[in-house]
């Protein structure tokens, strides 16, 4: 009996693949940093009984159609909005993705770039190094204060949580705003449940952690950035896409909002003239939530072990539900 194929397009450490090297022919992309080209993807596809897959690799219906072999794409991210899920599940092709064990690493990126958004850490960290430092100065690259202040969060999931823990040992006020309520992060962080515009509207730090869907699409435009406070501070690290990237834009020119802080942009890699990533008042992340070692490894290690079984008919720890 032949062995399954699998191919994985980005270069992972082969420590956390191990097992998949005992059942399955494995190829993967040589290149760390370089995608693997979407004509290449659909070449190899076409014969992968499984496909190792990264948030950037477009696992849509073109694709599919091609690959008559495949019966399991396993995503090194929890986010699948990469992926055609229904068409997949139609094909009956198993998804699965990472959840939880990337939920601290990410809460913890979150809050630290909420941090460094409002204490202005890159700014600072810059005019060190430029040599711009001439003295102590009263209200030199003053910032806002974090802690006392108000949080809202849109997506109170796992990760949401998780960074509302960390958001009471600043003893800030946690509001939310979810699709159903989170009576854990209720009752043991005294998050307060309301409405998307009351948290606009009253939120100092207003930080989306949903995942990208219809309905999140662009949630965030002109008219939610009017809602909120001048002084507000606004962090994206869910998708960039559920942002309306020109009026964010706008909104900081007009100074509607005092800064933001992003992970995640609309194309990425953003490029470095985007007229986003040249406002002072915007920290601009490459995408890097769950860029721990330790969590990074551990992703690899759970993609392997769902396509493992998967492809030995075993059911999968992370499979993604089709709703
Ligand atoms: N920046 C980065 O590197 C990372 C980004 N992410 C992003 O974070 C997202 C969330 O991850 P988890 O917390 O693990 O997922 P989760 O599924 O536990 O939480 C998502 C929450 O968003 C809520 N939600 C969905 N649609 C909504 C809407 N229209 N309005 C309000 N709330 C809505 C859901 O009810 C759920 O509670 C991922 O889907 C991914 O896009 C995740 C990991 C790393
Ligand atoms: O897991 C995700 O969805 C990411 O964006 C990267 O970890």
């Amino acid at each position: 009996m032949t062995k399954p194929y699998i191919f994985i397009t980005r270069k992972c450490s082969e420590q956390q693949l191990k097992a998949l090297y005992e059942i399955a022919d494995v190829e993967m992309w040589p290149e760390e940093e370089a995608p693997c080209p979407r004509e290449i993807l659909v070449e190899k596809a076409k014969m992968a009984d499984g496909l190792l897959t990264m948030l950037s690799d477009s696992i849509d219906q073109e694709l599919l159609d091609c690959a008559t072999n495949l019966k399991v794409v396993a995503n090194l991210a929890v986010g699948f909005d990469n992926i055609d899920i229904k068409y997949a599940e139609a094909k009956g092709i198993v998804v699965c993705n990472t959840p939880d064990i990337l939920t601290d690493t990410t809460a913890d990126l979150t809050f630290g770039l909420l941090l460094s958004t409002a204490r202005r850490l890159i700014e600072a960290a810059d005019y060190v190094k430029n040599n711009q430092w001439k003295s102590w100065g009263p209200l030199l690259l003053a910032g806002y204060d974090v802690h006392h202040k108000t949080i809202g969060i849109v997506g109170m999931g796992k990760i949401g949580q998780a960074l509302a823990k960390r958001a009471t040992g600043f003893e800030m006020d946690i509001l939310y705003h979810n699709r159903s309520r989170n009576t854990e992060a209720e009752e043991i962080l005294g998050a307060r449940y309301c409405s998307l515009d009351e948290l606009l509207q009253t939120s100092d730090f207003v930080v989306c952690l949903t995942p990208l869907t219809n309905d999140t699409k662009e949630l965030f435009n002109k008219i939610s950035f009017q809602k909120m406070k001048s002084t507000a501070i606004f962090i994206n690290a869910s998708r960039g896409a559920v942002v309306n990237e020109r009026d964010l834009y706008e909104a900081l020119i007009d100074k509607e909002i005092a800064g933001a802080g992003l992970d995640v942009f609309t194309k990425e890699p953003i490029s470095a003239d985007h007229p986003l990533v040249g406002l002072p008042n915007v920290v601009a992340l490459p995408h890097i939530g769950s860029a721990s070692i330790e969590t990074r490894l551990s992703m690899v290690e759970l993609c392997a072990a769902n396509m493992y079984a998967v492809l030995t008919g075993m059911e999968p720890k992370t499979r993604v539900k089709v709703k």
